[in-house]
């Protein structure tokens, strides 16, 4: 009951202990041991009268099994009470279990019960016998073989079963009994077996909150296991230290490029006003929506502690497309890739032919060969391809392209002609794209033929012969007559061979599609140089915008072809559209994911198309060269004069070079008026005026449709500056900035001041000592500063639109009624 204090209940085990006396049977020795095991508290000397020995008999077999007690008040260990325990069973054998009850029980005169329930002798009930259980812990096993079923069982007796039952009703609870009366033995080790089955069970019921503390047996620990307990006890530990280290784990972030400070925050599972004061302290003002780039992001993650990792996105381009480096090992020769350029005329299709030729006449070609855009000849057993497009215009687009296709640049100059503008061309090309030369000096036949000079004005351009002590191969050839090719093509191989020329032939094809066309019969067919890998028929190949699986692929001779390698030209057909010239084809694994793409990539090219043009100006010009959006410059001239439009018209149109291409679509005579600037605007033209200047519907055009106008009153400025533009070299430092206009409308002459003129601003503001120029019918007549503007008798500083002013114009006093005069200042350009 909950009212029976502790004390009493150990004073009412202790009285129900005092007949388990060391006399008595093993199995109550036993009994006395697991009974003893719910115990808070058990001293020497308590033991000793338990025992109905004396405390020194206790101490002595302590001292010889343990350590001595200090005294007989020590609260005795289960180490120490199993000891005493064994000690004793082992010196007190028992016969019986009737032994032990032999004293305080009667056996009740025999009155079988024949009415009795046939039950199974079963395991009574471990609730109610908490003292029955066994206590594992403390490395002491529970001594459960011991008592043996069979040994307490009387030997030979008649009614064993019967006599089983019997037992002391004062002393011992009737429930702490095993009915044995129907069972035959006492089965000890069953009885065992269950508590240990019922005592995890009870653990479990424990976990899960069901299990009550019995009331009845007023004992704390009465209902649940001690060991049970502890476990639970364990668990919580571990399950506390486990979050302490979660707590103490840095949380891994992965952060993108781009991140907001809230998301930012919620990946680190922190508030946004703690990311926030984090950005503060690194003095970046931000709020939650606002995006921070990485590293920022990182620098607040690693500050709130946290370890950082980077998002990679990865594109399906990235999953279609394997680009990994190949590894030295992989990598076998390949054939160079050879351009021809050189000026026209000079002989590239004349020495493209002979080498094909030599080939075909070397018996390799075996048939009729045909133009793929690209072929291989073998010369001593290596194989060369060379690019059939000659003329550096292919190589740069392709270049433009970022394809990167040839090793090597074969330079045709005329030996006659020697080094013309597209010859230096095709060197800077070349040396751009840093690949070696060979320079073929052809017509070599002809009698003006001169080698010599074409050398000499090759150092010009950083290119020495070898045989003058430079670097350069120089091979005098005729492409007509068939002279030194072959030793042309033996350089070639040399300088590939110092090249080292290596891909990997066992991967996935890549290269560069070299052309593309729609063939009636079969469709796209494209020219392909393979650059690395293999490409098999059958091979899906996404090109640009363009997928498909390899149907037929053919070399440059129409030989039908399975494979093909690293240098390897092949015509192929079997795409779904023709791709563009110089963009790059891969093959790929993935089929659907390969259309995707290509769906992926006609949408960003269609949004690329959608997107507003920006009109050209001189600003923009050279980044509009540079990405490739621009080949041709468009100008519209107009001068006071025919032949300054004539002069200027040639002049720029000689600024023209490999990229751009400068034309002059219109030129006239007169102000810059508003078809001129709609003119402009249609075909994306830039206007150019010499001593001219734009009407008022021209101006307001202009800016509507943000076309560039620029004036000069030297032809020399205008040159110049749009050939800085196209080099990316203008750097303006002032801007034009018109600040009105005013109409002339009364003219005085006064002596010591000369012209004054009575003027009405039309527009914008004439303010003193500004720029001006003085325009008469759309032509400038002069250009200079204000000398002085007044109103009425006063001096102003600024007369605003439809104001009265009068002003005289430093240094110029042939102005005449009617006359603009333009106000205009130089603002710098903060750069
Ligand atoms: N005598 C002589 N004439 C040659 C030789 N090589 C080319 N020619 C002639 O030079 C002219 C131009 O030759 P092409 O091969 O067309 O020159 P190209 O550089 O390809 O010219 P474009 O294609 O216009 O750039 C042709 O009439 C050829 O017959 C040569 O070695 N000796």
């Amino acid at each position: 009951m909950s009212a029976v204090g502790p004390q009493r209940k150990r004073a009412g085990w202790r009285r129900r202990r005092n007949p388990f006396r060391p006399d008595r049977s093993e199995a109550k020795l036993i009994w006395r041991w697991l009974y003893l095991g719910t115990i808070d508290k058990y001293r020497v000397h308590e033991v000793a009268k338990d025992f109905g020995l004396s405390t020194r008999e206790i101490t002595e077999i302590l001292t010889k099994y343990a350590s001595t007690p200090k005294n007989h008040m020590q609260v005795l260990t289960d180490h120490e009470l199993s000891l005493i325990f064994d000690y004793l069973t082992q010196k007190h054998p028992v016969s019986g279990i009737q032994v032990i009850f032999a004293d305080t029980y009667k056996e009740p005169a025999a009155q079988p019960k024949p009415e009795a329930p046939k039950q199974q002798p079963q395991a009574p009930r471990p609730e109610s016998r908490p003292e029955n259980r066994p206590r594992p812990q403390n490395g002491v096993p529970p001594r459960q073989e011991q008592p043996r079923p069979q040994q307490a069982q009387p030997q030979g007796g008649a009614k064993p079963a019967q006599q089983n039952v019997q037992r002391p009703t004062t002393r011992v609870p009737q429930k702490k009994i095993v009915d044995t009366r129907k069972g035959g033995d006492v089965n000890l080790a069953k009885y065992d077996q269950r508590l240990e089955e019922l005592a995890p069970e009870r653990a479990s019921r424990m976990q899960q909150g069901k299990e009550k503390f019995r009331s009845n047996t007023g004992n704390r620990r009465g209902g649940v296991p001690f060991s049970s307990k502890r476990r639970q006890d364990e668990q919580e530990k571990m399950r506390r230290l486990q979050l302490e280290i979660a707590k103490k784990t840095p949380l891994k972030v992965q952060i993108p490029d781009e991140i907001s400070v809230g998301e930012l925050a919620s990946r680190m599972k922190k508030t946004g006003a703690e990311v926030v004061k984090v950005l503060m302290k690194n003095g970046i003002m931000a709020s939650l929506p606002q995006i921070i780039d990485y590293d920022t992001a990182a620098l607040v993650a690693m500050d709130l502690g946290c370890k950082v990792e980077k998002e990679v996105t990865v594109t399906i381009e990235e999953r279609l497309i394997d680009d990994h480096e190949d590894k030295p090992e992989d990598l076998v020769p390949r054939a160079p890739v050879v351009v021809v350029m050189g000026h026209v005329d000079h002989g590239k299709t004349s020495l493209l032919d002979a080498i094909r030729n030599t080939s075909v006449a070397s018996g390799e070609a075996g048939g009729i060969t045909q133009h793929i855009g690209a072929y291989q000849v073998q010369i001593n057993g290596k194989p060369i391809t060379f690019l059939d497009t000659p003329g550096h215009e292919a190589f740069t687009s392709m270049r433009a392209r970022g394809a990167m296709v040839t090793d090597i640049a074969i330079l045709v100059v005329a030996a006659e002609d020697g080094i013309k503008p597209q010859t230096v061309e095709s060197i800077n090309h070349a040396k751009a794209a840093n690949i070696p030369i060979i320079v073929a000096i052809n017509k070599i036949d002809k009698p003006e033929a001169n080698p010599d000079r074409v050398k000499q004005q090759l150092t010009e351009y950083g290119l020495v012969s070898e045989d003058w002590g430079g670097d350069t191969i120089c091979c005098p050839i005729s492409a007509k007559k068939n002279i030194g090719i072959d030793n042309l093509l033996e350089m070639v191989t040399l300088t590939a061979e110092m090249a080292e020329l290596k891909a990997n032939p066992n991967r996935a094809a890549q290269g560069t599609v070299i052309e593309a066309r729609l063939d009636k019969g079969r469709g796209p067919v494209a020219t392909l140089l393979v650059q690395n890998g293999t490409l098999n028929q059958g091979d899906i190949i996404i090109a640009g915008t363009a997928v498909g699986r390899v149907r037929t692929m053919v070399d440059s001779k129409g030989k039908r072809l399975e494979k093909a390698g690293p240098s390897v030209p092949v015509e192929i057909a079997g795409l779904s559209e023709a791709p563009s010239a110089g963009s790059t084809f891969h093959a790929v694994a993935d089929e659907r994911m390969a259309r995707e793409l290509v769906e992926q990539r006609k949408e960003e090219e269609k949004a690329k198309s959608s997107a507003p043009v920006q009109k050209v100006s001189l600003e923009n010009l050279f980044d509009q060269i540079q990405a490739g959006e621009r080949k041709e410059l468009a100008l519209i001239v107009k001068a006071d004069v025919q032949g300054s439009v004539e002069a200027v018209k040639a002049s720029l149109e000689k600024l023209s070079n490999e990229e751009v291409n400068v034309r002059v679509i219109h030129g006239g005579v007169g102000a810059i008026n508003e078809s001129d600037v709609m003119l402009a605007a249609t075909s994306n033209a830039i206007i150019v005026g010499f001593n001219v200047r734009p009407d008022a519907a021209a101006r307001d055009s202009a800016v509507r449709s943000n076309v560039d106008m620029r004036m000069y009153r030297v032809i020399y400025d205008c040159i110049d500056e749009i050939e800085a533009a196209m080099k990316g070299m203008l750097a303006p430092k002032f801007k034009e900035v018109v600040l009105g206009h005013t109409e002339v409308r009364q003219v005085y002459k006064v002596s010591g001041v000369g012209t004054v003129a009575g003027c009405y601003v039309q527009d914008g503001k004439i303010v003193r000592a500004c720029s001006v120029r003085v325009v008469r019918d759309g032509i400038v007549i002069h250009e200079g500063s204000l000398a002085s503007l007044k109103r009425f008798k006063d001096d102003a500083k600024e007369v605003a639109e439809n104001y009265e002013c009068g002003l005289t114009v430093e240094k110029f006093n042939d102005i005449k009624e009617g006359d603009i005069i333009e106000a205009f200042t130089m603002e710098e350009i903060k750069q």
